[in-house]
């Protein structure tokens, strides 16, 4: 019979400088791991006004040529306390030898997004490749996720969405600060 492991043989890595070493290839995104946390705003044209959110957003990694990616974010009222549960998605990005990325993502409103794009010195831009829709989820055709990590270590996403018959266009921009 299977012993149960008390501990994961294979724990993910957080930090570039922790154990598991990190796979050559992720280079260009080892600045991204751990987890990340801050305030962003939101808007689309369907939406009555604009909002305003925090998100926690972590990569970890276990050795292998690929990111885990999990962002979970909630609503703010005007006094930034937490309002109610948000947009949440996790996934896998497979950093490739060029530094091309190819990310899978899913998200619980029955969106399952494959966006590829390139990682850069900290900087990521990923587009739709193909979009995957359950039967009842809305309709969304693309987007285009933007991560630039800055010299004080903020790291800004921005996401434009085209969705529910509206053009790509603007939904959200957050700072994230690393958590200790
Ligand atoms: C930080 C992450 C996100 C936040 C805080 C957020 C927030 C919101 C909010 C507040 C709404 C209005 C409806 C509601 O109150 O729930 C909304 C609508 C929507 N969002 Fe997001 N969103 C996020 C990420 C995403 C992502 C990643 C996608 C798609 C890939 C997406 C697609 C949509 C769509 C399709 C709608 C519906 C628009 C409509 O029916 O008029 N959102 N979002």
């Amino acid at each position: 019979m299977f012993d149960l492991a008390p501990e994961h043989p294979y724990p993910d890595g957080h930090r570039p400088d922790e154990a598991p070493a990190p796979h050559p290839l992720l280079a260009p995104v080892l600045g991204l791991l751990g987890v990340w946390q801050g305030r962003g705003e939101g808007e689309y044209p369907t939406i009555d006004g604009d909002f305003t959110y925090a998100q926690e957003v972590t990569f970890s990694h276990d050795g292998r040529p690929f990111l885990r990616y999990e962002a979970r974010a909630w609503l703010l009222d005007a006094d930034d306390a937490p309002l109610r549960p948000s947009a949440r998605e996790s996934g896998w990005w497979r950093l490739q030898a060029d530094g091309r990325v190819e990310a899978l993502i899913t998200q619980p409103t029955g969106i399952a997004e494959i966006a590829v794009g390139r990682a850069a010195e900290g900087a990521v831009d990923l587009s739709t490749h193909e979009v995957a829709l359950a039967p009842t989820a809305k309709q969304v055709d693309a987007t285009r996720r933007r991560y630039t990590l800055a010299e004080d270590g903020t790291l800004t996403f921005l996401h434009d969405l085209a969705a529910v018959g509206q053009p790509l266009q603007h939904h959200l921009a957050a700072r994230l600060q690393r958590k200790p």
